[in-house]
């Protein structure tokens, strides 16, 4: 049983710098519980819409004083003093509230954030830490996922040449969490010291990563360095130690007539899905996460059809967090696994909806933050509690990131009995 006494809004800032919603809930038990709201860069189109201001003159148009204004307002006024049986009841009083399919009226941003605070408040009020609550809620098996640790930023997290926009290393390995943040920490070193030799600038990109300006054009030039540093840190350089993992997101460099630009050459479909076929050859890339772009549903379904035994194809921009999509997809043979959002879909409730049509389906997951982000750890604990072995919470450095890292090692720390690692979904 979950009561609301007050539920309020606070306009903070983000890791890039834009204004964001921080949202305090309280029960009359005086209990407090908070919740940060990330944001994307490179969303996809079907995404729950995040209620921005559009005023010029404030943040360049990206104010929320809109969005802080409707959970200051209609939103107070309609949860306040009322008692739900469960946070997916509050969920569900928020959609209705906001009554479009997109949640464009109140704003994804201000939904997700009462939507996060609010499981916060009832595990709490269940006397359960939060990855617990949501086990039961999802029931689910716990366990603590795999780090995808995004060490080389590009695509539109990072003015440099580099079209794809995130290069990860996956201590898929890794005999505990805590050596699995070790290693992400060790490579990422490593790594430093190569781009320093190289006389690359030592910037990072939105999520950390580093963003490497002046050697480094194709990707495959990329992962080539990464397998060097995974070498230099001590670590073998695939499944049985350190991985590759990429987020090209591709709809970031799809052509308008069709077809891709990689380095200033275009592609096709068949073109850019046989030179991921060269990557997973000569590399140790175990996952690509939107290797085409989310319009390109047939070339989709060819890079399943060639690619998905031998490698895990995640939907990002093409699933985002919808359940219902998901299942479309499915239908369709897209993809292998689904990347999973809160922000993207807009509530808690309606992401574990989403993990669980994957779960049915026999798709992987991996849970996810997004490029702007707040200190808030939600998604450690819905990694943890989905029990779906994969996260990305991009470079082990950064306050943002790191915080998410160290909710994994806090979780680890006081449950030894959690099990580490991925997951084969079926
Ligand atoms: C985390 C991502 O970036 P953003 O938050 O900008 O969508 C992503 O594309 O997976
Ligand atoms: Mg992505």
């Amino acid at each position: 049983m979950l009561r609301i006494a007050e539920v309020h809004a606070v306009e903070i800032l983000d890791s890039r710098a834009r204004p964001t919603l921080a949202v305090v809930l309280r029960t009359p038990q005086g209990l407090k519980v908070r919740a940060g709201v990330p944001s994307g860069a490179s969303t996809g189109r079907r995404e729950a819409v995040e209620l921005r201001d559009g005023d010029p003159d404030r943040y360049g148009g990206k104010g929320v004083s809109r969005a802080v204004a409707a959970v200051n307002g209609e939103i107070a006024d309609a949860l306040t003093g009322r008692e739900f049986d469960s946070f997916r009841e509050v969920d569900d009083a928020l959609r209705e509230l906001d009554g479009t399919e997109d949640k464009s009226r109140l704003g994804a941003n201000a939904l997700v954030g009462v939507s996060m605070a609010a499981a916060r408040a009832e595990a709490l009020l269940g006397d359960r830490e939060l990855w617990e609550h949501l086990a039961a809620v999802a029931g689910a098996r716990p366990r603590l996922p795999v780090p995808h640790f995004n060490v080389v930023n590009g695509g539109a997290h990072a003015d440099n040449p580099l079209d794809f926009q995130e290069f990860m290393v996956a201590p898929l390995g890794a005999p505990s969490m805590a050596e699995a943040v070790r290693a992400g920490a060790e490579v990422y070193a490593a790594l430093r010291g190569r781009l320093a030799g190289l006389g690359e600038p030592l910037g990072l990109g939105d999520e950390g990563g580093f963003a490497p300006t002046v050697t480094l054009e194709q990707p495959e030039e990329v992962l080539e360095l990464l397998v060097g540093a995974i070498g230099d840190a001590g670590y073998e350089a695939g499944r049985g130690g350190v991985a590759l993992a990429l987020d090209p997101a591709a709809s970031g460099f799809a052509a308008d007539g069709g077809g891709y630009t990689v380095a200033g050459e275009s592609l096709t479909s068949d073109q850019l899905i046989d030179r991921y076929e060269e990557m997973v050859d000569r590399f140790p890339v175990w996952s690509i996460e939107d290797g085409l772009g989310e319009d390109d549903r047939e070339g989709w379904t060819r890079l399943t059809a060639r690619l998905g035994g031998r490698v895990q194809l995640v939907g990002d921009d093409v699933f985002v967090t919808n359940p219902g999509i998901i299942a479309e997809a499915v239908q369709a043979k897209i993809g292998t696994a689904a990347l999973i959002k809160v922000n993207q879909v807009g509530t808690v409730s309606e992401t574990l909806d989403a993990v669980r049509v994957c779960r049915e389906a026999g798709y992987a997951q991996m849970v996810s933050h997004r490029s702007g982000e707040t200190e808030d750890a939600f998604i450690a604990d819905l990694a943890v509690g989905t029990g779906c072995g994969q996260i990305k919470a991009g470079a082990p450095a950064r306050g943002e990131r790191a915080a998410k890292y160290a909710r994994l090692l806090e979780v680890a720390d006081a449950r030894p009995g959690l099990e580490y690692g991925w997951v084969r979904a079926r």
